[in-house]
């Protein structure tokens, strides 16, 4: 249509990319800011000192311009480089609490997991790109971070 700028060249696109990846880890949920009887009551079956493991899935979602030459917000090859650097190194088969030094004195839940993962997600990829990181806890429970 005459005067439509709707398919224009020279409009810019938005474009939003995520890239799922899934690691295993185990840990264990207690604060060292509480008693241990208070670990127990707010944590529960969590608290078990022995821990217990999860299948986390994480999405991460990148937003940018539409590249007019490469037709990508981003190479998703890059992406997952970023991925398996940020996440499947440092995260996957280990113990969330013992392995990590981050969770030495942050209680792993999945909150702090998101935070930890978008601190060094921005890190490694091209500024002002990373827009959300959710992670699947388990089926049911999910949790969302966007760097607020
Ligand atoms: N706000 C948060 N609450 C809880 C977290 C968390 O990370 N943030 N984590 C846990 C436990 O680590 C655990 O993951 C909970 O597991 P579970 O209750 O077994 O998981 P489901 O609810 O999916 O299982 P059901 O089948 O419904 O029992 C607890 N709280
Ligand atoms: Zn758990």
């Amino acid at each position: 249509m005459a005067g439509s700028s709707e398919n224009d060249v020279a409009t810019e696109r938005i474009g939003y990319i995520t890239r799922v990846q899934s690691f295993s880890a185990c840990h264990r949920l207690h604060s060292i800011h509480l008693s241990d009887e208070d670990n127990k009551d707010v944590y529960g079956k969590c608290n078990n000192p022995y821990g217990h493991g999860h299948n986390y899935k994480v999405e991460v979602t990148v937003r940018g311009k539409i590249d007019r030459l490469t037709g990508m917000v981003m190479n998703l090859t890059d992406l997952k480089k970023c991925i398996e650097d940020v996440i499947m190194v440092p995260l996957d088969h280990k113990n969330l609490d013992k392995d990590v030094p981050y969770f030495a004195n942050v209680v792993s839940t999945t909150e702090n997991l998101a935070v930890y993962i978008w601190d060094n997600m921005v890190k490694a990829m091209p500024p002002n790109m990373l827009y959300e990181i959710k992670i699947h806890e388990t089926d049911k429970n999910i949790v969302i971070y966007r760097g607020e």
